[in-house]
């Protein structure tokens, strides 16, 4: 009998999650935001150049959600439900991949034309599901592209599902996967919105939260009020045509990452925040002032620029790094508690909307 293979070797440094609602207008079908798509892929591209970190885009993973391209379709016929015997989903199937495949067409291209060997890889054929859950992963395609040196984007898709026939399997489960089966130093979330919010960011009076801690024990998540007070009370909504949950399901996920120790971020996609989280992972937050990396977190670190084990020499590489955010880091991070159980009251905090 042939020798078991051995468990692939970490290829993957960060897996980015392009957010459908930031790239696209998600209420108006097929509607590109090509400023957003713009700036993220030039921004990317310079992390691939910055000789001064000594980065390149090898080990980044970049998923996108579907926005416009794919979730009015996958609604108006029912694709996340199937069955896909029903000749009406079938074709309701047939259109969502088309109109995703065709986004995804567009972020390819913009990473290609800003000169970062991107390679659009769709999930159905690689990804299966059971009950909406992954039940065959296509992280080994992903590994394999990484290994060649090329930047693989997946996206939000149309699936085979063991019993329901066909689904949707979202951009934001799909990171999940690849974070467990890929184990990256960190992951962004990038979206239309400065992070996660106490309540629909549009509300009057909404707050940022700066820090989500997901529990050891339970994988559940919690906010505690900067003055280490009560839990903080969050509601989310989502888009009526969005049929994978919104920034719920985003969190949610984002929760079950952050359990396996890597860290999350949450950021607005096309800003500056968005592109210092990209490039560097939760040292963002040393540089700019949210956060301070406890020294009994020293596995964020790690890797997560040019290696150095002086965290004063790398807060330092990272201060230049940093540069152009001038201001406090704006997003949420989302970690697992340390050790003991217990979050540093200093990591605490909200902000406001404004
Ligand atoms: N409490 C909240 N905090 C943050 N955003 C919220 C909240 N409640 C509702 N939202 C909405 O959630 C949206 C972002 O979630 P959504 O899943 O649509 O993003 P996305 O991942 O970029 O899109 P897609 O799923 O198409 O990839 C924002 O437009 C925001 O208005
Ligand atoms: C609607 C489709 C095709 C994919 C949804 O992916 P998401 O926008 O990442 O949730």
């Amino acid at each position: 009998m042939a020798p078991e293979a051995p468990a692939p070797k970490a290829v993957a440094h960060r897996i980015i999650k392009l957010g459908g609602a930031a790239i696209t207008h998600k209420s108006q079908l097929e509607t590109l935001q090509q400023d957003v798509l713009r700036r993220v892929c030039l921004s990317l591209a310079k992390d691939a150049t910055d000789v001064d970190l000594g980065r390149t885009t090898d080990g980044t993973v970049l998923v996108h959600g579907a926005g416009s391209f794919g979730h009015h379709l996958a609604s108006d016929y029912g694709v996340a439900r199937g069955p896909l015997v029903d000749p009406r989903v079938r074709h309701g199937f047939a259109l969502t991949r088309a109109s995703v495949t065709r986004l995804n067409g567009y972020v390819v291209e913009g990473l290609v034309s800003a000169g970062i060997p991107a390679v659009g890889l769709s999930p159905l054929g690689h990804y299966t599901t059971s009950a909406r859950e992954v039940s065959v992963t296509g992280a080994s395609a992903v590994a394999d592209c990484l290994r060649a040196g090329l930047v693989p984007v997946l996206h939000g898709d149309a699936v085979l599902d063991e019993q329901l026939g066909c689904t949707i399997l979202s951009g934001d489960t799909l990171v999940r996967d690849l974070a467990e089966q890929l184990r990256p130093q960190y992951v962004v979330f990038l979206t239309n919105v400065a992070g996660v919010y106490d309540r629909p960011p549009e509300e009057e009076g909404a707050r940022l939260l700066r820090r989500i801690v997901v529990r050891r024990k339970d994988g559940s998540w919690r906010v505690t009020a900067a003055d280490g007070g009560s839990e903080v009370d969050i509601r989310m909504t989502a888009d009526t045509h969005d049929v994978t949950g919104g920034i719920a399901l985003k969190v949610e996920e984002a929760a079950r990452v952050a359990r396996l120790g890597v860290p999350v971020l949450i950021a607005q996609a096309g800003s500056e925040d968005g592109a210092a989280a990209c490039r560097l992972g939760p040292l963002v937050t040393v540089n700019h002032g949210i956060v301070p990396l406890a020294s009994s977190e020293p596995q964020w670190s790690s890797g997560c620029l040019a290696a150095t084990s002086d965290m004063a020499e790398q807060q330092q590489v990272n201060a230049e790094a940093g540069q152009q955010c001038a201001t406090a880091w704006r997003g949420t991070l989302i970690v697992l508690e340390d050790d003991e159980g217990l979050e540093n009251e200093a990591l605490g905090g909200m902000g406001s909307a404004g």
